[in-house]
């Protein structure tokens, strides 16, 4: 029987980017399904405990999250959708909490790369790490801590109860992050889509991987997006992952039946609509890095 709110695995608890990505997707009438990795996620659709993954695998300061790509081969779900979700940070603490109270700055590494300019001006705060920005605000709540920030999203200080004292501390104001949907295969919903999510090899070979691009070109297929990844355990042998997009199907079924003469082990990990943006209104401030500098990690806050 077909649940009336769709079950979303994701990595991290309520309120983090990963369920603001859920919801500017399926919207907010979701159940969420907190896990403790990437992994877990998969193994929550597996078991039939999820419907859906929703799952990070690209941020414009990071780069690509690496380990994702594999888990996106190993379990061949589909994908069938995608999100670019700005990622917009607020440094929170509980009410009535004062700037001057504040010893330690708590969030994701991500998260507090993209506020080093901020995080520079406060030499004297601490940095802690952790898996999720939700869990730092949730952990702000849960011990009443009143030397303690999170930077994390709006819907983390609604749902933990803590206020913003500083907002959109990001340096960069055209950071986005971009999820991928994935779903089990008797799943998928008849779309006509316009971009996939490729992984093939090519053999060791002089313009091997050119032959497979210009492909594309010819029959005016963009690639938006090429990651290549060792084979382990295998020397000079590569997966490489390639996004393409569309306008009429017909070039990118023409494009596909010629590159599998071209490729081995070529996967469609799945064929979906393309993210489309509402007009884009952020300003880039493009500064010069600042030094790193030193932070306390730990693995994991306690939820
Ligand atoms: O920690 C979170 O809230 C996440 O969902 C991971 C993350 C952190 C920062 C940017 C994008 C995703």
């Amino acid at each position: 029987m077909k649940k009336d709110k769709p079950r979303v695995a994701i990595q991290g608890i309520r309120a983090s980017f990963h369920e603001q990505a859920a919801f500017e997707y399926f919207g907010e009438n979701i159940e969420t399904i907190e896990c403790d990795s990437f992994k877990q996620t998969f193994v929550a659709l597996e078991n039939k405990q999820a419907d859906y993954i929703v799952m990070a695998i690209e941020n414009s300061i990071a780069g690509s999250i690496l380990p994702n790509y594999s888990l996106l081969l190993g379990y061949n779900f589909p994908v069938v959708g995608e999100v670019y979700l700005p990622i917009q940070l607020h440094l929170m603490a509980l009410p009535g909490v004062a700037f001057d109270q504040i010893k330690y700055v708590t969030s994701h590494p991500m998260a507090i790369r993209q506020c080093n300019e901020f995080l520079d001006e406060y030499p004297q705060l601490k940095i802690v790490e952790s898996s999720d920005t939700a869990a730092c605000a949730k952990r702000i709540r849960d011990e009443q801590l009143t030397d303690t920030v999170a930077i994390a999203n709006v819907l983390a200080a609604r749902l933990y109860g803590l206020d913003i004292i500083e907002r959109r501390i990001e340096s960069n104001k055209k950071n986005y992050t971009r999820f991928l949907i994935l779903t089990t295969h008797d799943n998928v919903a008849k779309q006509t889509p316009n971009k996939a999510s490729l992984c093939f090899q090519v053999s060791n070979q002089v313009g091997a991987l050119a032959k497979v691009l210009n492909i594309f070109a010819d029959q005016g297929v963009n690639m938006s997006k090429i990651q290549s990844m060792p084979v382990l355990g295998k020397r000079h042998e590569y997966n490489f992952y390639v996004d393409v997009e569309w306008e009429d199907s017909k070039q990118y079924d023409a494009a596909v039946k010629q590159v599998l003469k071209y490729t081995h082990n070529f996967n469609i990990l799945g064929e979906y609509l393309r993210y489309e943006e509402e007009g884009e209104k952020a300003v880039t401030t493009a500064k010069a890095e600042k030094p790193a500098r030193k932070y306390i990690s730990i693995k994991k806050l306690d939820k």
